[in-house]
Formats: structure tokens, C-alpha cells, sequence
């Protein structure tokens, strides 16, 4: 039956059509318009959606560490400052010189010495965003313990910063000393950004940081609740999920000064000379007591009637330097249901970790950043390390500075020791460390977390569904504008104006 239906239309189509051929010039008329009308609709549709080319805002935050200072330039999408755009790394720059903290004396100096990495910045951001670009400094473990030391001095370098960064033409937000909980919270939440594991809501990341002056450890743990011992407790709602952070800075626990701890506990007699397993055999060095001892973390430690200086030798055997390592941790005293050391409460270890800063920096030059070599073969590797005469270490090492080439042995066992004995990393969770320097092509480090932080740039709910992408919003048009064209065709072939017919019919 549908079939004769079809057929008979057919005809019927045929026979209108013999009878009233289609080039008549109205149906002509009808049907171009039809035809531009549809293209340009389509046409209107694509270029009023086209991506249009990317305009961005900037970010600056200046890193003031205990050991150096680094500026970090970063950018996101202008029209989608509303939470929805990614923020990334534009540029960083390193700060001649050493931390601000080191300036306590001559604080001037600390404000000159950002002077280059400003006028790079103000290179770097497009001139018309200057006025709007927002810049922090924040200053971690080096200033917290200057200070400790002398508040006064701190005041002065913090002022001198200040009226330094005030003379460039950015928005100058406030340069100030964040809290260990702060470093280690921001810490946990660049790496956990850049991972997009945030928005998406997965299972996060936990964060190691080890400084110059301070290390930090920050972790979601699995069932745990932190409230033993509220001050190691963050609480954030991102993106419409909550997290409860544990989290926790080791003030005098970052490579520097645990270096410090270390060769104060073997001149705990004041000798003229130490043998210290921790460097090289054949490294031998002159050291002023003074200078060792010129910190809070050591300075009660001095011992009475030290001479001027010490001949500090290297022995170079790694298992009689873990065990000078194990004696700056204290695991006797523990209020809590359990600590890592020195009687801080640290629930139990729980996901993946990113290690960054020092944790790479020493790991990358010995080449043990993948963990899946077994706790073991680490061990073996940094002992022959360790053992390895220091002129050959020279030699093999023209390009790396000398301080850092020297205290790789110690640097390395100090982190075993931290990851091992301090945090409770066994041999079967050491392999979900990662060791990272960049994620995504941004450095991890607290200062992009800091910065969407006071920039409020993550929502505390899930921003709205995103609108309809291009690709998609094209298609429907052209589907839409297709049907509109074929209905228009059926249309024009069925229903002919009656004034063409009726002549023919007459
Ligand atoms: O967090 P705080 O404690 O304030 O210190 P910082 O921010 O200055 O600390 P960094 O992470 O910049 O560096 C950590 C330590 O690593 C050292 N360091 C930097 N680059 C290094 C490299 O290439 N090799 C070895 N050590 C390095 C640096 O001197 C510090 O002692
Ligand atoms: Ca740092």
C-alpha cells in the first residue's frame, strides 16, 4: 500500500512538474534566495563561533627561599578567568645570589638583587597588562628562621623587598612570610592542579618538598582522622569536592641546615678536625665554627672553647653516614597514635607523592629518579657513590658547582633516611614516589598554589557544564540548516503556487 502511495507521489511530482516546469523564473527566484539565505546562516553560525585568537592575563609570584630567590611568570585565558581556564607557567627566572634572608645586614641589598628578574617581567608580560598583573612575594624556611633570630632584621629585608617591587608598573600585592602549613597546603595544591586532578575530582597526589631550610610533607590520608593534632589539618572545597589535608613543615629540616645539624653533632666536642662518612675521601676542607653554627637550628649547640676553625675530611662510607643522618631525628617521644619524628603526629602514608625541589634536584644527579629500582639497588648505588674518590668526582663534574657536587653523598642519604626512617616509606611504598621537577611544563613548588589561592581562580563548587564545543555547535547548525533546505525542496515540488496551475487547468 505505501509503496503504490510513494509511487503515486512520485507521479504526481513528475506530472506537476511536466506540467509546471521548475525554471519558472519565481521558483528560480524562491530557490537561489532559499540557497543563500541557508549559506548564509551556516556561514554566520561558523565565524560567529570561530575560536577567536587568545588574549591571556598574567600572574607573578616571587619565590624567596632560604637558599635563592625565583620569580614565576604565569598566564591563563582572558575571557575565562571565571574558573574555567587552565593556568600554566609563562616564564621563570632565577635571582642572582642567595635568599633574601641572607641580606639581614646589608637589607638594601635584598630589594636590589630582584632588580633583573622585574625588568625580565616586565619584558615578559604584554605592556597593556602590566597595571593589572598581580604581584606576591612570598618568603619561606630562610626568613621564618631570620625571624626567630632577630624580628628587626626581617622587618628591614621585608621593607627593602618591598619598596623595590613597588617601583614596577605591576599590581604590587603584599610581600610576607607564608606558614609552613601554607607552604605545604599550596604545595599539594599546584601538583594536584597541574595533574588536573582537582577538577576532575580524582584520587590526588600527595606532595614532598625539601628546601634549603625547611621540608614539608602533604598528603590525603585513606580514613584517618587528623583532629589528634589540628594544626597538621587542612580543610579545602574544590571544584565541589572536600579534602582534609594533612600537612606538615620540618622548620631546620631542609638539606642546608639538616647539614648543619649533622656536622654539629660530630663537633659536638669542638675537634680541629672531623672525619666525616658523608663526603668523599679525599675532600678536605677548612671551616669556620663561627659560620657552622650561624643559625637557630644549631646555634645552642655551639660547644664551649671551640677553636676559630675545623679541618672537615671525608671518609665517603655511606652506612656510617646514614647512621650520622639517623642522629639529627628524634623517634623517642610520640603523644599522639603515631608520628614520623621529633614527636610530629603523621597519619598513615596513603597514595602516590611528587617529590620536588632538593628531593630532584640530588636524585636527578644520581641518577635514581625512577622508583622502580628497589630501595635496595638505590642504597648500593649511592654507597659506591659515596665512595668515590672526590678528585675523580671532579673530574667526571667540571660543569656542577662544587658545593653541590660535594654534599651529593650526604644529600642523598639524608633523603633516604627522611623518606625511610622519618616519614615510614617502605621498600614497597618508596616505588609511588615520583620525583618531578616541572608537571605539565610548570615548576612544582607552593607558588602557583599560592597564587590561585588569592586569586581565587578555584571555585569551591564545580563550575556550571561547559557550553556546547565548536565541532558540536557547527554540526547542529548545518544539520539544521540541511533539513530546513530539504523541507524547502519537498516543499517548492508539492505545493506550487495555484496561480501557475490554474492557466494550465483553464
Ligand atoms: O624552601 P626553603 O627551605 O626556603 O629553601 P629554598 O626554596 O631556597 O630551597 P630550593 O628548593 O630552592 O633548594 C633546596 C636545596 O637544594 C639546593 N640546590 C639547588 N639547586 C641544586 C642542584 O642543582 N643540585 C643540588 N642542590 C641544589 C639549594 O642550595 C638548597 O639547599
Ligand atoms: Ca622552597
Amino acid at each position: 500500500m505505501s509503496a503504490q502511495r510513494a509511487a503515486g507521489s512520485l507521479t504526481d511530482c513528475r506530472e506537476m512538474k511536466e506540467k509546471n516546469p521548475w525554471h519558472t523564473p519565481v521558483t528560480i527566484s524562491i530557490t537561489v534566495i532559499g540557497v543563500i539565505a541557508i549559506v548564509a546562516l551556516v556561514t554566520v553560525a561558523v565565524l560567529q563561533n570561530k575560536p577567536v585568537p587568545q588574549k591571556y592575563k598574567y600572574g607573578i609570584v616571587l619565590d624567596a627561599g632560604s637558599s635563592h630567590t625565583a620569580l614565576y611568570i604565569y598566564k591563563w585565558p582572558a575571557e575565562k578567568d571565571n574558573n574555567t581556564g587552565r593556568v600554566e607557567q609563562e616564564h621563570s627566572c632565577k635571582v642572582k645570589g642567595k635568599g633574601i634572608s641572607s641580606y639581614a645586614e646589608t637589607p638594601w641589598q635584598a630589594g636590589e638583587s630582584l632588580t633583573e628578574c622585574m625588568e625580565d617581567a616586565v619584558k615578559q608580560v604584554p605592556t597593556k597588562r602590566h597595571f593589572e598583573t598581580p604581584l606576591y612575594l612570598g618568603a619561606t624556611a630562610g626568613m621564618r628562621l631570620l625571624h626567630m633570630e632577630n624580628s628587626v632584621a626581617s622587618d628591614k629585608v621585608f621593607q627593602a623587598v618591598e619598596k623595590s617591587l613597588q617601583k614596577f608598573p605591576f599590581s604590587y600585592q603584599g610581600a610576607r612570610m607564608l606558614s609552613g602549613q601554607e607552604e605545604g597546603a599550596f604545595g599539594w595544591v599546584t601538583v594536584n592542579y597541574l595533574d588536573d586532578r582537582l577538577k576532575q575530582g580524582l584520587e590526588t597526589t600527595g606532595a614532598l618538598d625539601l628546601g634549603g631550610a625547611s621540608t614539608q610533607i602533604s598528603f590525603v590520608p585513606k580514613n584517618y582522622i587528623i583532629s589528634e593534632s589540628p594544626s597538621n589539618s587542612v580543610t579545602f572545597r574544590l571544584y565541589g569536592n572536600d579534602y582534609n589535608l594533612y600537612t606538615h613543615s620540618f622548620l631546620c629540616y631542609g638539606k642546608d641546615q639538616v647539614l648543619r645539624l649533622a656536622l654539629a653533632h660530630q663537633t659536638k666536642s669542638g675537634p680541629g678536625e672531623i672525619a666525616d662518612p658523608c663526603f668523599h675521601p679525599g675532600y678536605s676542607e677548612s671551616k669556620n665554627y663561627s659560620v657552622l653554627y650561624d643559625s637557630p637550628c644549631v646555634s645552642d649547640r655551639k660547644p664551649q672553647g671551640a677553636p676559630v676553625t675545623f679541618h672537615h675530611k671525608g671518609e665517603g662510607n655511606f652506612q656510617q653516614c646514614q647512621e650520622v643522618v639517623k642522629n639529627v631525628f628524634n623517634f623517642t617521644s610520640c603523644k599522639y597514635s603515631r608520628c614520623s619524628f621529633n614527636g610530629v603526629f603523621q597519619p598513615p602514608l596513603h597514595g602516590q607523592f611528587g617529590a620536588f625541589s632538593a628531593y630532584y634536584y640530588v636524585m636527578d644527579f644520581l641518577n635514581l629518579t625512577d622508583t622502580s629500582v628497589p630501595l635496595t639497588t638505590v642504597k648500593d648505588k649511592l654507597a659506591k657513590h659515596c665512595a668515590t674518590p672526590w678528585n675523580q668526582i671532579i673530574q667526571q663534574h667540571p660543569e656542577i658547582h662544587v658545593k653541590y657536587l660535594a654534599e651529593y653523598c650526604f644529600s642523598g642519604a639524608y633523603i633516604l633516611t627522611l623518606l625511610t626512617e622519618g616519614y615510614n616509606f617502605t621498600s614497597e611504598s618508596y616505588s609511588s614516589i615520583k620525583f618531578i621537577k616541572k608537571i605539565k611544563g610548570s615548576d612544582a613548588g607552593w607558588t602557583l598554589g599560592y597564587m590561585l589561592n588569592l586569586t581565587n581562580m578555584i571555585p569551591a563548587e564545580a563550575p556550571d557544564s561547559p557550553p556546547l564545543p565548536h565541532a558540536g555547535y557547527v554540526s547542529i547548525v548545518t544539520v539544521i540548516a540541511l533539513l530546513i533546505f530539504t523541507l524547502f525542496i519537498i516543499f517548492l515540488c508539492r505545493f506550487r503556487p495555484s496561480s501557475s496551475k490554474q492557466p494550465q487547468i483553464v
